[in-house]
C-alpha cells in the first residue's frame, strides 16, 4: 500500500464548529486589552469560517490545471476548443493513471486534493467481495456498494460496469475523478480515491447515508421532508453549485443537477454527487459549442438544446427544475398525469401565474402561512431560473442569496405563528414521529446557524 493519506487524514484539517468559539466566556477574567485582542482574533476566525462555509474549503484552483471533457456518442458529449482529453495519461498497462497539467507539466497538479490509489484487495475487502448485501445503488456508470475501509471509515464504492466497459465509461470514469479531485466543499460528495486495475474501474467517495432527494420526495425513504428541510436542501445545493461556478478555476459546470444526484445526510442536509458529466471550462468567457447534448430529460436547458452552447446558466436552469420538484414533490416529467400536468415546470408556472400556486404544493407538505409563503417565493425564483434566455436567469450565487431571504422570512413567519395559541405550525417543532429536531432546519452543526444569521 502506498504511503498516501487515509480518508481520516484527509479530513484532519476540517474546520471546527463555530460552537467551539467560547471567546466571551473564556476571556471574561482577562485584562481588557487581552479580551479585545481575543475578540478581534475570534471575529477574524468567524469571518474566515463564514467564507469557508459559504465558498468551500479550498482556494481557487490555479489556472493551468488540467482540463478535460468527455466525448461520447450516447450519453455524454461536449467537444469544445478549450477541452483537452490528452491531459490524461491513459495507459492500459498501468494499474492507475496519472493527472497531468495541460499547460504546465513541470509541477504537480496543484489545487487537486490528495487522493488514494486503492488496491483491489482493499476494495474487495471493504465491500466484502462486492457482496450484493452491500449494494446501495445502480446507475448508468455501474453499481454502487457501501464499504468499510481498514480504518473503519464508511465509503461508497462506484464500480464501473464491466460488460459495457468501453471508451464511454472510461471517459466518464476519468472525468468524475478529475472533477472530484478538484473540489472540496461541505455540500459536494468528496473523493477518497480510485482504482484502475485490469478491466476494473472503481471510484471511492464519501458515503452519504440517507438516500437521494428523489427517494425522500417519493416517500420511499424517511417520513417526508418538511418545508424548512426542503428550503435547507435548496440552499445547500445552491451553495454547492455556486462553489463549482465561482470558486474553482477553471469553473465547473455540473450538467446533471437532478434530485437523483442529490444525496441526503442523516441530518437532512444535501450533498451534490455524480460528476460523470461535469465539464471543466478553462476559459469561463469562452462559448462552448458541444457537438452532442448531455444531461437528463426534463432538466435540460432549452437554450443549450437549441444552440449547443453550454454555460453555467444550464445548471441554473436545472436548479430551477429542482426547486419545482422540491415544492411539488413531482418528477419533472409525469407521463401518468393529465396532459396539462405532464410537464411539471410548465404546470407549476401556469398555476403561479394564475395566482394558484397553492394547488401545486406537494400534498405531503403541511399548509400554513409560512409554508405557503415559502412556496410562492421559491416558485418565483424557479421562474427566473427557468427563463428561456440564459441572460435572464440569475447566477447561482444570486439564487443562494434569494433563498437565504426566503428562509429568513419563513422562520420569522413560522415563529410568530407558533407563538399564536391554537396554531399548529410545522416549524419549529419537535416532530415525535420523526424524532428529529426540525427547529429552523439547522441540524448539521452550529455552523449553519452562523450562515443564516
Ligand atoms: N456517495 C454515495 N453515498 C451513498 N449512496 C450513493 C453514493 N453515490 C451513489 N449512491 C447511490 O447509488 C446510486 C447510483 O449512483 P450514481 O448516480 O452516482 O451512479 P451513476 O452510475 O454515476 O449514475 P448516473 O446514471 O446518474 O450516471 C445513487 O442513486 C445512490 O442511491
Amino acid at each position: 500500500m502506498k504511503n498516501t493519506p487515509s480518508p481520516h487524514n484527509l479530513h484532519s484539517n476540517r474546520r471546527k464548529p463555530i460552537s467551539n468559539f467560547q471567546y466571551e466566556d473564556a476571556n471574561n477574567n482577562k485584562p481588557k486589552h487581552q479580551r479585545f485582542a481575543a475578540l478581534k482574533a475570534a471575529v477574524k476566525k468567524v469571518a474566515g469560517v463564514f467564507k469557508i462555509l459559504l465558498f468551500g474549503q479550498r482556494e481557487a484552483i490555479p489556472k493551468g490545471a488540467a482540463v478535460i471533457d468527455t466525448r461520447t456518442n450516447t450519453r455524454i458529449s461536449g467537444i469544445s476548443s478549450s477541452t483537452d482529453i490528452s491531459t490524461w495519461s491513459d495507459t492500459k498497462s498501468s494499474s492507475k493513471f496519472k493527472l497531468s497539467q495541460s499547460n504546465n507539466s513541470s509541477s504537480a497538479l496543484s489545487g487537486v486534493i490528495e487522493t488514494k490509489n486503492f488496491s483491489y484487495e482493499e476494495i474487495f475487502k471493504a465491500t466484502e467481495k462486492f457482496s450484493p448485501a452491500n449494494k446501495i445503488g445502480e446507475g448508468a456508470f455501474g453499481t454502487v456498494y457501501k464499504g468499510r475501509l481498514g480504518d473503519g471509515s464508511l465509503v461508497a464504492v462506484k464500480r464501473a460496469k464491466k460488460a459495457t466497459y468501453d471508451k464511454l465509461i472510461a471517459l466518464e470514469f476519468k472525468n468524475e475523478i478529475l472533477t472530484l479531485s478538484m473540489i472540496e466543499h461541505l455540500n459536494l460528495v468528496r473523493l477518497y480515491g480510485y482504482l484502475e486495475h485490469g478491466d476494473e474501474r472503481i471510484i471511492v467517495v464519501e458515503y452519504v447515508g440517507n438516500g437521494t432527494l428523489r427517494e425522500h420526495l417519493d416517500g420511499t425513504l424517511g417520513n417526508g421532508l418538511e418545508a424548512g428541510e426542503r428550503l435547507d436542501i435548496a440552499i445547500d445545493v445552491a451553495h454547492a453549485i455556486t462553489y463549482l461556478h465561482m470558486y474553482t478555476d477553471p469553473p465547473i459546470i455540473h450538467r446533471d443537477i437532478k434530485s437523483l444526484n442529490i444525496l441526503i445526510t442523516e441530518k437532512f442536509r444535501a450533498k451534490v454527487a455524480d460528476f460523470g458529466f461535469a465539464r471543466l471550462s478553462a476559459d469561463p468567457n469562452a462559448t462552448h459549442i458541444s457537438t452532442q447534448i448531455k444531461g437528463t430529460a426534463g432538466y435540460l436547458d432549452p437554450e443549450y438544446l437549441k444552440t449547443y452552447q453550454l454555460t453555467e446558466k444550464s445548471d441554473v436552469y436545472s436548479f430551477g427544475v429542482l426547486l419545482v420538484e422540491l415544492m411539488t414533490g413531482r418528477r419533472p416529467i409525469e407521463p401518468q398525469k393529465p396532459a396539462n400536468e405532464r410537464l411539471t415546470t410548465r404546470w407549476a408556472m401556469q398555476m403561479l401565474k394564475r395566482g394558484d400556486a397553492i394547488l401545486v404544493m406537494d400534498p405531503k407538505l403541511r399548509r400554513n402561512p409560512a409554508s405557503t409563503m415559502a412556496l410562492e417565493k421559491i416558485l418565483m425564483l424557479a421562474k427566473q431560473c427557468l427563463a428561456p434566455l440564459r441572460q435572464s436567469r440569475p447566477s447561482m450565487q444570486k439564487c443562494a442569496e434569494i433563498l437565504w431571504g426566503i428562509r429568513k422570512d419563513f422562520r420569522e413567519k413560522a415563529l410568530s405563528a407558533s407563538s399564536t395559541p391554537h396554531y399548529s405550525a410545522n416549524f419549529p417543532v419537535r416532530d415525535a414521529k420523526k424524532t428529529r429536531q426540525t427547529s429552523f432546519g439547522i441540524e448539521d452543526g452550529d455552523s449553519y446557524k452562523f450562515i443564516s444569521a
